[in-house]
C-alpha cells in the first residue's frame, strides 16, 4: 500500500460574519496516498476553496487537523508549503511585466529552492511545459494555454510531493488542455499527489482514480472516478439541428439513447440526446433515425460534472 501523503482528519472550518456563523468544511475526513489523483468535486461554496487553504497553509481550521507528509498544517505551515505546490486556473497570479523565467524565479525563491539549484530547477520547469522558446519573453506576451503552463511551471518548480490544482483546464482550448492534462499525468507518474477540483468529468475521467465529493461542507460521496461516472447513467449528450420534420422514429429514443428533448421552431428542430455508451448500438440507432434528416449540425458534449449532480442530486446548494 502507497504511503499516506495527505491525512485529513474532523477537520472543520467555520466563519464568523456580522454575528452570523457559518460552517464551510464540517468533520472532513480522508487520506491520498503517494501518485494518487483525487478529483474534489462540489458545487459552488462547498468548501473546495476553503479545503485547498488549510491544505496549502494559508488559512487556520477550526477543528480537526490536516497533515501534509506528517507535517500539521497549524504548527508546522513552513515545512507544508515547501511539500505542496498550489496550481490555480485563470488568468491571475502572475507578475506580466516580468518574463516567465522571471515569475518562476520569484515563486521558487518563495517556496525554499536553494540558489545554488535554481538556474537549474527553472529550465528543467520550463522544459517540462514546452515554455524553453518563450522563457525569455513577458507574459504579457503570452496565450491562456501558455499562462496556465507557467502556472504549473511554478507550482511544480521546488518538486513539491503533493499538487493542489484547481480548476486547471479553464478557459483552454481543447489541444491546450489535452496538453496540460498529459503534463499532470506525467507528474502522477512520478508519484507525485494530486487534489484536481474541476467541473469538467473529462478531465478527472482521464486523471483522478478516485473521487471525493463535497456537499456543503462536508464528505458526501468517496469513490473510484468509474463509480462516478457511471452514476451518471449517460457518456454524452448529443445536440442535432435539422432542418424539416422531426423523423418520428428520433422521439422514442433507442438503445444506448435517451431523448431529453426536442425543440422545433418554424422548419428548424433541435434534439438534444443522452448516450448511454458510445458504441456500434448507439451509432447504429442514430445514423439510422437521422438518415434521411437534412441535418445542419452535430454538437457531442462529454457529460459535465454538473449532469452528474443533476442526477445524482449531489448538489448540496445553499
Ligand atoms: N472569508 C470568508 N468569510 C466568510 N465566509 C466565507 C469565507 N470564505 C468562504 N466562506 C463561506 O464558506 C463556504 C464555502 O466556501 P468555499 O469558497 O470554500 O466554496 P467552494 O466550494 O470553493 O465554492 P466555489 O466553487 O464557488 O469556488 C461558502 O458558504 C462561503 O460563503
Amino acid at each position: 500500500m502507497a504511503r499516506p501523503v495527505v491525512e485529513v482528519s474532523g477537520l472543520s472550518r467555520t466563519f464568523t460574519v456580522r454575528k452570523e456563523t457559518v460552517s464551510a468544511l464540517r468533520d472532513v475526513t480522508f487520506t491520498l496516498h503517494e501518485g494518487e489523483v483525487v478529483g474534489l468535486l462540489g458545487s459552488n461554496g462547498a468548501g473546495k476553496t476553503t479545503l485547498t487553504k488549510i491544505l496549502s497553509a494559508l488559512l487556520l481550521p477550526t477543528g480537526g487537523s490536516a497533515r501534509i507528509l506528517g507535517h500539521d498544517v497549524v504548527r508546522h505551515p513552513r515545512q507544508v508549503r515547501e511539500r505542496i505546490g498550489v496550481i490555480f486556473g485563470g488568468e491571475t497570479g502572475l507578475y506580466d511585466r516580468l518574463t516567465g523565467r522571471e515569475n518562476i524565479r520569484f515563486f521558487a525563491m518563495l517556496n525554499g529552492v536553494r540558489r545554488r539549484q535554481i538556474t537549474e530547477r527553472i529550465a528543467a520547469a520550463l522544459d517540462e511545459v514546452g515554455l524553453t522558446g518563450a522563457a525569455d519573453r513577458p507574459v504579457e506576451t503570452y496565450s491562456k494555454g501558455m499562462r496556465q503552463r507557467l502556472h504549473i511551471a511554478i507550482g511544480t518548480v521546488h518538486r513539491p510531493r503533493v499538487l493542489l490544482l484547481d480548476e486547471p483546464t479553464i478557459g483552454l482550448d481543447p489541444i491546450e488542455a489535452e496538453r496540460l492534462r498529459t503534463a499532470i499525468g506525467r507528474l502522477r507518474d512520478d508519484g507525485v499527489s494530486v487534489l484536481l477540483t474541476s467541473h469538467y468529468l473529462l478531465d478527472v475521467e482521464r486523471l483522478a482514480d478516485r473521487v471525493l465529493v463535497l456537499a456543503d461542507g462536508t464528505i458526501s460521496g468517496n469513490m473510484t472516478t468509474g463509480e462516478f461516472a457511471r452514476a451518471a447513467g449517460y457518456r454524452a449528450v448529443v445536440t442535432v439541428r435539422a432542418r424539416g420534420k422531426v423523423p418520428s422514429e428520433l422521439t422514442d429514443g433507442g438503445v444506448g439513447v435517451l431523448v431529453d428533448g426536442i425543440v422545433e421552431d418554424d422548419d428548424v428542430w433541435s434534439a438534444r440526446l443522452r448516450v448511454q455508451d458510445w458504441g456500434p448500438t448507439s451509432f447504429a440507432h442514430l445514423s439510422r433515425v437521422l438518415s434521411d434528416a437534412d441535418v445542419l449540425d452535430v454538437d457531442v458534449a462529454p457529460v459535465r460534472l454538473e449532469d452528474v449532480y443533476a442526477t445524482l442530486d449531489l448538489g448540496g446548494r445553499r
